[in-house]
């Protein structure tokens, strides 16, 4: 039996309870659904011949997909079939050349790549010409010209993008390569799960896991390599793997916020490879990129509808300068608040208000609760809004709990003030959140390690 199949009860209890669905509509359109089949990632759903497939569709198609998601952990594509449907019988007798549309991951999405993250979408100036030439170079021919190629500047400068254009240049030229793109977060966890396996129930095959899945690759990525702190058997680890890809003329990328030389908890032994490639840094870009690359998000994200006003993005650009996600954002925030100001005009007072929330890095930065969500938001790739939601799925509710206790040990917060920035959580709800993070964080090591992490996105010293 298919995952989905095990668990269809608990997942449409899930969309229940998510989409607060009253009795009624629960016992009219989710209860008669039934799994009907599964093909490839495709779930194929049986709609009763009382009800219409155009109306579920429209209404639960997208809720469902993610209620499959959050409890099997996997992704499919939903089909809803109605029961009366031909294409069932013609399913029947040949299931092999069923009209379902089969929908395979592309090479770039088994690879973890943004779509958005191209070389195309990235605009060229004077604070990352540098890096962007080499990235080109590297891409055309990985392994031959700069290896490793280490990556390094700011928050928000552009690192992940350039990596992430690397890998899509790659494997737009050659799906079949091997690719994998992962942050040092990522790396990390995984080994210290693979090693207690291998500790608890004596298989080493947890380990050969690991190390098959990070050698047996033509191109490889570490994103935010200053994250590998202070852990011994990480970095002997990534120095084999490291070594073990070097040696077989495989190529290595590496990005960090600073140079090798000034990473302090990096090893002699890896600061010395982390130098035998090319090192290349993006800085802040100037006052007519930030403009170009304001321009750029326009048109991509089908913004000229809006008319920003010239004098408004000048405005934005000359406020928001030592960020790129922070421009973005400025930007982004400035629609949103225009949507919502039914009346309103884009206009520099608009702009302004904007621009308040956005922490820039120009200003000294200090912890604040709004800084704490704002990073810990980003880094678990959610929102704020979700983050101050009741919205109760784990990619959301662990996130949120983290938040809890990080506001509540790097801020004077109260429970009552946690629980107000939280979008008004009650106090049990609070501290139960905060106890159960502090309490597994000293058993856990990959959880102390993540947090550890978040700990110095938020203050870096
Ligand atoms: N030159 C550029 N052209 C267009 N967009 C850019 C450019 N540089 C950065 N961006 C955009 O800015 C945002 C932040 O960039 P990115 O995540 O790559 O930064 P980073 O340096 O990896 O940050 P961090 O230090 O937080 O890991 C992304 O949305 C990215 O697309």
């Amino acid at each position: 039996m298919n995952i989905v199949e095990e668990k269809w009860e608990e997942i449409i209890e899930h969309l229940k309870v998510e989409h607060d669905l009253s009795n009624v509509s629960f016992n009219t359109w989710i209860r008669p659904l039934k799994v009907y089949d599964i093909i490839d990632d495709t779930v194929i759903i049986l709609v009763n011949s009382n009800s219409s497939v155009e109306y579920i569709e429209k209404k639960y198609l997208l809720p469902l997909k993610v209620c499959i998601a959050d409890i099997t952990g996997e992704e499919y594509e939903i089909r809803f079939l109605s029961e009366d449907d031909n294409v069932l019988e013609e399913l029947k007798s040949n299931p092999s050349e069923s009209t379902v549309k089969k929908r395979t991951k592309s090479a770039a999405e088994k690879a973890g790549l943004n779509p958005k993250y191209t070389f195309d979408t990235f605009v060229v100036g004077g604070n990352n010409n540098f890096a962007h030439a080499a990235s080109l170079a590297v891409a055309e021919s990985p392994g031959e010209v700069y290896n490793p190629l280490f990556l390094y500047g700011g928050v928000g400068l552009g690192k992940t993008h350039l990596m992430h254009s690397i890998a899509h240049f790659i494997l737009d030229k050659n799906p079949k390569k091997k690719v994998l793109y992962v942050t040092s977060e990522t790396f990390t966890n995984e080994l210290i799960e693979a090693l207690k396996m291998g500790k608890t129930s004596g298989n080493e095959s947890a380990i050969s896991k690991f190390r098959d899945k990070y050698r047996n690759n033509d191109v490889l990525l570490i994103d935010d390599i200053q994250f590998i702190i202070g852990k011994e058997s990480t970095q002997e680890e990534f120095f084999h793997t490291f070594n073990h890809l070097h040696t077989s003329g495989k190529q290595i990328i590496i990005s960090s916020d600073k140079p090798p030389k000034d990473i302090e908890t990096l090893e002699a032994r890896l600061r010395t490879r982390f130098e035998w490639g090319l090192i290349a840094d993006i800085s802040a870009p100037n006052y007519e990129t930030r403009m170009a690359i304001l321009q750029k998000k326009i048109e991509l994200d089908q913004l000229e509808k809006y008319n920003i006003p010239k004098d408004v993005l000048k405005y934005i650009a000359e406020n928001v300068k030592t960020n790129i996600r922070e421009l973005e954002g400025s930007l982004n925030k400035l629609i949103a608040l225009y949507k919502l100001n039914h009346e309103g005009e884009i206009d520099i007072p608009l702009a302004a208000e904007a621009l308040k929330d956005i922490i820039s890095s120009d200003n000294k930065r200090e912890v604040t609760p709004e800084l704490i969500l704002d990073i810990v938001a980003d880094h678990f790739g959610i929102t704020v809004a979700d983050l101050k939601s009741n919205k109760r799925n784990a990619d959301i509710a662990f996130p949120r709990q983290i938040a809890m206790f990080l506001i509540r040990t790097m801020t004077e917060s109260s429970l009552k003030a946690v629980g107000i920035i939280l979008g008004g959580k009650d106090h049990s709800t609070v501290k139960y959140g905060i106890e159960k993070i502090a309490s597994e964080e000293k058993k856990d090591e990959t959880l102390n390690n993540t947090i550890n992490i978040i700990r110095k996105k938020i203050n870096p010293a």
